[in-house]
């Protein structure tokens, strides 16, 4: 932001009027009105960057006011000086100045010059127009024809007079001349108070281009394609003047009321625009001409300077003091300056390859590139992690698939312990005499007991419970002597198996009997640590024990029913005997026992075979323990049946009826059996899953089952917690490739930006070129018709001095 700036300019006294002297006096920078003897008066004093008094000359004027902004305009800022005052004041004077004191015009013309050879990098066109605003139409002084020229405004030109002349000039003398032609092209006008009266606005204008000097270097390159473009007005306005002074009248007095009004109009904006930015409101540029030509330099982009000349008579005095309060509202007002750059197009190319380069530079910094391989490599990573985990996964489910196994089999395998864990009296012997004998089995199905001959199945109560033994008679062999002898009880299941196992299976007692264990000898931990693995074993011992209890008092009721059965026989056959009528059943009777006991030899080996059919079913887990009872049932009831059919006596009837009770209450047993076992196995369930978590606890041949049980669930835990560690780095790989993916969407969306700015240049680049093409085929015509208006030119100057005895002005001759 930079105020325009303003001086005072005091015309001397000129002879006519100058009897009483001036009434102004300057100091410094101040002017001030005086009575005639030199005493000042009050408000009338006036301060100005610059005052100049009556005998500064047009060179001081220059050198102080106006050659900074002269040679600014050198460098690309846009400058306008002018002079304003009443008629006479002395503008004409300052800004033309005369031969022997050239005016700011002529100077600046020279200046330029000398400075544009001192400026040996930079390259200058300069072009000069000259102009009048002459009862508000704008005339061309350089080309007569060019008259009432219009005002325009365009974006790339501004506000510019359309039609204008404007000649490039190498040189001060070639402007020069034409200043003068266009001096003879100005209006002037004779008025009372000025013989040489300026009846219109002049504006002498330069356009200064300039550029710097190609350089090697393509940084300078781009730089010296840049060109400054400035604008400089130098302004010699007609002075305002008062009718009555001038005598104008006819012309010159519509001359004066135009050149009062674009005064006036040139007072308003000045008043308007010092008025500072907030009040100013709308400026009346577009009311005159010369504000509207002006603008840029009122309060627009232009360094300014305004010379206010005056004059110092007393009949003056009301008009200098308008001029200076006119000067002091200017010097308030503010210009935007700032140097006019434009793009030449090679320069315009030049930046747009710097941007596009720029650009590229951009998207290589923003390393799209090693983003792209770095999530590339993730995806890669991620993808093997996948399928390491997708291996695992399906190795663990493998485990675990072998693992349920396992432990499914172990389940049943203690299910089947446990539910066939009752006594089994020894079946074998008729005589009742043979070794109470607690054995435990496996009895699972009995699927084909049915389909099996109902007459070779040994028909006994016995056969309600069932052995895990295959017992045979060994007929032909003898048992070693060494056989030990079974103990009446043990005291847990555990010592039974261990003596089992210590005597190889062989019983003693048994001796017309050889068993075979036909499984492998399960048994409890007894060195189970686990507190609820104890518990429960002991618990399931003492309800083993109890239902032993209660099955030898079974056994032993049997016994005894067998044993009245027994003795009621001969009694039967004696009242067989005395009665008649039942003489038939007698030799049945009396033959009873011994076909009993052939009935039992004869279907002994039925009866091994039934319990070896039912011990294979158990061992390859065909046989449920309810189908087991219900088949033993089956054949007491059958048995039963058929010793009724063979004792038909009421002494029978009384011993069935006893048999009947026992039956119920056996069958009472066998569900209190029942619902005992299937706590036992639940317990025993439980019990196992302790023993199988509890490591070291397997006993016999199940502890290489449990170690191995204990192996898999160490692997099974080694890799869900491996899984977890997997899948945590899964999750950490995948925030980092969500992350990695949100920085390729936005480099990928930086990049598409920079393609479509990129494209976007090379579209305007072409559309530069195609223009550039169009300007310059235009230019070549333009220089052809000029040449070819040249020569016409050329040809009607020698006609017309060849046919008119006048001498053509040498200015005319030539090219011009
Ligand atoms: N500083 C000066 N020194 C000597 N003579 C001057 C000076 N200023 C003006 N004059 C003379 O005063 C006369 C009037 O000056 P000039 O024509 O420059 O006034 P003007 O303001 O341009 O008048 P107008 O507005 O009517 O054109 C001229 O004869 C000029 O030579």
């Amino acid at each position: 932001m930079e105020k325009i700036c303003v001086a005072v300019r005091v015309r001397p006294l000129v002879s006519s009027d100058s009897v009483n002297g001036s009434f102004w006096k300057v100091h410094d920078n101040r002017i001030s009105l005086h009575k005639i003897h030199g005493t000042p008066l009050s408000n009338s004093s006036y301060a100005f960057d610059h005052v100049f008094d009556e005998s500064c000359s047009n060179s001081s004027v220059y050198e102080i006011l106006t050659k900074d902004i002269i040679l600014a305009a050198l460098n690309g800022f846009n400058g306008t000086a002018f002079a304003y005052g009443q008629t006479s004041s002395g503008k004409t004077f300052t800004m033309n100045g005369c031969e022997t004191d050239p005016g700011v015009i002529p100077r600046a013309v020279k200046d330029i010059f000398s400075k544009i050879e001192t400026m040996t990098e930079r390259e200058f066109l300069i072009r000069v127009s000259y102009m009048e605003i002459y009862n508000e139409e704008i005339n061309d002084l350089l080309v007569v024809e060019n008259q009432k020229l219009q005002i325009h405004e365009s974006l790339e030109r501004g506000v510019f007079v359309a039609g204008l002349r404007e000649e490039i000039v190498n040189n001060a003398e070639q402007v020069l001349d034409l200043l003068k032609v266009g001096e003879v092209n100005r209006h002037f006008g004779e008025t009372n108070m000025n013989v040489r009266s300026s009846r219109s606005h002049t504006i002498f204008r330069m356009v200064i281009e300039s550029k710097g000097k190609d350089s090697d270097s393509s940084d300078d390159s781009s730089i010296s394609d840049i060109v400054r473009v400035s604008v400089l007005n130098l302004v010699d306005l007609a002075g305002s003047e008062r009718i009555a002074k001038t005598g104008a009248d006819g012309v010159r007095l519509k001359e004066g009321k135009y050149i009062n009004k674009s005064l006036m109009i040139l007072g308003n904006v000045i008043n308007k625009l010092s008025e500072g930015s907030k009040n100013r409101g709308h400026i009346p540029y577009r009311d005159s001409k010369l504000t509207r030509i002006l603008q840029p330099a009122l309060g627009g982009n232009a360094k300014t300077s305004i010379i206010c000349t005056v004059a110092p008579e007393e009949d003056h005095i009301e008009e200098t003091k308008g001029t200076l309060q006119f000067a002091s509202r200017a010097k308030r007002i503010t210009n935007c300056v700032q140097v006019n750059e434009i793009l030449t197009d090679a320069a315009l190319l030049k930046r747009q390859q710097l941007e596009i380069e720029e650009l590229r530079k951009k998207l290589q910094g923003s390393h799209a590139g090693v983003l792209e391989q770095e999530v590339l490599k993730l995806r890669n990573d991620l993808l093997k992690y996948e399928m390491e985990r997708g291996k695992l996964e399906m190795e663990l489910e493998e485990e675990r698939k072998s693992r349920n196994q396992w432990i499914s089999e172990q389940q049943m395998k203690i299910e089947n312990s446990s539910t066939t864990s009752f006594s089994v009296s020894d079946c074998g012997t008729n005589d009742n005499q043979g070794p109470r004998y607690l054995r435990r089995g496996l009895i699972e199905e009995y699927s084909d007991i049915n389909s099996t001959s109902q007459g070779d199945i040994f028909k006994s109560p016995c056969l309600k419970t069932a052995s895990a033994f295959v017992v045979k008679r060994s007929r032909n062999s003898t048992l070693p002597d060494s056989s030990p002898s079974l103990p009446e009880a043990f005291s847990n299941v555990a010592d039974e198996d261990m003596w089992l196992k210590m005597n190889n299976g062989y019983v003693a007692d048994l001796d017309s009997l050889q068993i075979t264990p036909t499984r492998n000898i399960q048994s409890f931990p007894l060195s189970d640590t686990t507190p609820g693995c104890i518990s429960q074993t002991a618990k399931y011992e003492r309800e083993v024990q109890d239902l032993r209890r209660q099955l030898e008092l079974a056994n032993e009721k049997i016994n005894e029913l067998e044993r009245k059965n027994s003795e009621e026989v001969p009694s039967s056959k004696q009242l067989l005997g005395e009665n008649p009528d039942n003489q038939q059943e007698t030799p049945l009777i009396q033959e009873l026992p011994m076909r009993l006991s052939e009935y039992v030899e004869n279907y002994k080996d039925s009866f091994e075979e039934v319990l070896s059919v039912m011990q294979r079913f158990a061992l390859d887990g065909k046989v449920s323990t309810d189908k087991m009872l219900s088949t033993m049932s089956e054949i007491g009831a059958n048995l039963f049946a058929t010793l009724e059919s063979h004792f038909s006596t009421e002494n029978y009837a009384a011993i069935r009826e006893q048999q009947k009770e026992f039956h119920e209450r056996m069958n009472n047993l066998i569900t209190s059996l029942e619902l005992s076992e299937s706590s036992i196995t639940g317990n025993q369930k439980r019990t196992a899953l302790c023993s199988c978590e509890h490591k070291g606890s397997g006993l016999g041949g199940e502890t290489e089952s449990a170690y191995s049980k204990d192996a898999l669930n160490e692997r099974c835990e080694s890799l869900e917690r491996e899984l977890q560690l997997l899948q945590i780095e899964r999750d950490s790989l995948l925030e980092k490739f969500s992350e990695s993916s949100d920085k390729l969407a936005i480099v990928s969306s930086q990049k598409e930006n920079a393609l479509k700015d990129l494209n976007i240049e090379v579209q305007r680049r072409k559309n530069l070129e195609g223009e550039v093409k169009q300007f310059t085929a235009a230019f070549v015509c333009r220089q052809k018709s000029l040449t070819s208006l040249r020569g016409d030119l050329k040809t009607k100057i020698e006609k017309w001095r060849t046919q008119t005895p006048i001498s053509v002005p040498k200015s005319f001759d030539g090219q011009d």
